[in-house]
């Protein structure tokens, strides 16, 4: 994720600018909302003001004139409850949800431009949280917080300069309140942003751990590897707990002073009062006026408070929302159309992983033939799944390039590029659907007997047959119940339906038993019929016969060749081959 400024802190019109600019298309209506609550804060303060007068006129025994006062009053309220209802109706009409939806829609394109490589385990939950907790922080709020504050503070400033018509010095003690919250208040603030900054961040990462946790589960359950997930997750717990004991730390006492700072602000506000009125300066009816109005204000303003943590917080979101949409994207440079033939070529390909400190692929020169089969071998970590991963785009390289068909493929889209690949991983991922329509999702268009037909050749419309609801039966009914090589033989039909010229086999048979890494082989011959097919391998018994065998070390591609050139050489490939042979005699 790309790095959030915690040191700049925004003020309160830059933090609304930026919650306008967060709801997208409803901006404009959210500007409308704003300046109405804004009104009706003044309205409200008006109304108050009129105190004044209805009290003069009250003790010099002028009804007429109170009744005009209260009936002016009344108009406030009404126009200043108005403005407030109109003004919520970005809540009630449904504006905030559309908002809510616009942004989701905007971040559901962005992760579509992506690099997969932003898309890893770790950043995916951070992109999840950003996705369903910031975007309703930032989105859902921003009307209530906003009104509290700003009948926290604009209608008290309101009623201390109407007060300038009744009585200045009454008027300048109103007003004396605020130089004391408002420096205060921005003395705070960037601690403030910098608490709700980590405090989001520390939640993503508690979020990105218990997706992995609950995912993993299963597996961890069964490897015993439980508690090193476990204490990784407790980690996470720990430092939200940390962060949160430091953010109360650190926000209590200076929002304490704050609020007692008020509460003293009062008291000197009716002190000062009282003096005028002894020293005759004041009427005794606009002291009294000032009373009622600086008691109603001790509610408002102390509200204030509080909610500037929440903005706080929504400004952190709106950072992480930020962040999220101005990630680097895959460019489609000088956009040129689907090759028509499938040869790929590497070309002096450098490559490192954002966080990496070394090179992960290093000066990788490859050309692959059109229908050949090549291989891809070498010890854990070497970058065999990289050097195939980057034939997807999963990532651009830093130098070099990598071209199908002789177009280079930062030059497709990416619709085109993914139409040419179909990809057979290790780990099958079912989406929540029916079995046939987790097959259709290959080709959307394809009819009933397409999709029958890439089943059958993918040797799994048998087993598919005997379910209670054959196609239609949703994976969810299934629980666990289908075993690793039908889950294989369900995502090798989806790629039988795609029909893609480049075929990907990430080492699709290296977890199954020999019963069904049979069937399984047999789908994949069914799939690599006149194919350029890439396919990485741990055991070199399974890729004998490739056209091409690469040998990968730190990066680097360091042999290649057939399987009998590369056995009469006698050297890395060989020593590999060896290896296995000695392994295999010893089980
Ligand atoms: N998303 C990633 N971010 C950072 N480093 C990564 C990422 N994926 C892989 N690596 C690192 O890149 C190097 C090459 O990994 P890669 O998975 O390509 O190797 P491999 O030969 O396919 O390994 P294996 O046979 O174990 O699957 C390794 O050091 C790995 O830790």
């Amino acid at each position: 994720m790309s790095k959030v400024q915690t040191n700049k802190s925004s003020s309160f019109i830059g933090i609304l600018s930026n919650l306008i600019k967060a709801a997208g298309p409803m901006g404009g209506r959210l500007r409308m909302s704003l300046i109405l609550i804004l009104l009706s804060s003044v309205f409200q303060g008006a109304a108050y003001t009129c105190f004044y007068p209805i009290f003069m006129n009250l003790s010099k025994g002028q009804t007429e004139q109170v009744w005009f006062y209260i009936w002016i009053a009344l108009g406030f309220v009404v126009i200043s409850a108005i403005c407030r209802w109109v003004g919520q109706d970005y809540d009630y009409g449904g504006f905030s949800s559309k908002a809510q939806y616009e942004l989701r829609k905007r971040q559901g394109e962005k992760l579509r431009e992506m690099p997969l490589e932003f898309l890893s385990n770790k950043r995916s939950g951070k992109w999840s949280a950003v996705i369903s907790n910031n975007v309703d922080e930032v989105i859902s709020y921003t009307i209530t917080v906003s009104s509290l504050m700003m009948y926290g503070i604009i209608t008290p400033i309101s009623v201390g300069l109407m007060t300038f018509f009744f009585d200045w010095k009454i008027a300048i003690v109103i007003l004396i309140l605020f130089p004391v919250i408002i420096p205060l208040y921005r003395w705070r603030k960037p601690a403030y942003d910098r608490g709700m900054y980590y405090l989001n961040e520390v939640h993503s990462e508690l979020n990105a751990e218990s997706i992995e946790f609950i995912q993993g589960l299963p597996v961890l359950k069964a490897s015993n590897g439980i508690d090193r997930i476990v204490s990784r997750l407790n980690k996470s717990i720990d430092k939200v707990r940390e962060v949160q004991i430091f953010g109360h730390g650190k926000g209590s006492t200076p929002n304490l002073i704050i609020t007692s700072a008020l509460e003293v602000g009062m008291i000197v506000s009716l002190g000062l009062g009282i003096l005028f009125v002894l020293k005759a300066d004041s009427n005794m009816m606009v002291m009294t006026a000032l009373m009622i109005i600086v008691i109603r204000f001790s509610e408002l303003i102390s509200s204030f408070v509080p909610m500037t943590m929440i903005f706080s917080l929504m400004e952190a979101g709106y950072k992480q929302i930020t962040a999220m949409l101005t990630a680097p994207v895959l460019e489609v440079k000088d956009q040129q159309a689907k090759p028509t033939t499938y040869g790929i070529e590497f070309k002096e390909v450098d490559f490192y992983y954002e966080d990496a400190k070394d090179k992960t692929l290093s000066n990788i020169n490859l050309s692959i033939a059109p229908k050949s089969i090549v291989a891809l071998v070498g010890p854990s970590g070497s970058g065999k799944t990289t050097l195939a991963r980057m034939i997807m785009r999963y990532a651009d390289c830093q130098q070099g390039s990598i071209s199908i068909g002789g177009v280079d493929i930062t030059s497709l889209t990416q619709n085109d590029l993914l139409s040419m690949i179909s990809v057979v991983f290790q780990e099958v991922y079912l989406f929540d659907d029916t079995i046939g329509n987790n097959i259709r999702m290959a080709k959307p268009s394809a009819t009933q007997e397409e999709i029958i037909d890439a089943a059958k050749r993918a040797q799994c419309h048998d087993f598919i047959n005997q379910l209670p609801k054959g196609y239609d039966t949703p994976i969810g009914d299934m629980g666990n119940t289908l075993s690793g090589g039908e889950r294989q033989r369900i995502s090798i039909a989806r790629a039988l339906l795609k029909n893609a010229p480049i075929v990907i086999l990430d080492e699709p048979t290296s977890s199954l038993d020999s019963l069904s890494e049979l069937a399984v082989q047999q789908a994949i011959d069914e799939l690599v019929k006149e194919k350029i097919v890439i396919i990485i391998a741990h055991r070199l018994s399974t890729v004998r016969g490739a056209d091409k065998i690469c040998v990968l070390e730190q990066g680097c591609i360091v042999e290649e060749g057939t399987h009998e050139t590369l056995m009469h050489k006698q050297e890395k490939y060989c020593d590999l081959w060896e290896a296995e042979k000695q392994i295999e005699t010893l089980f």
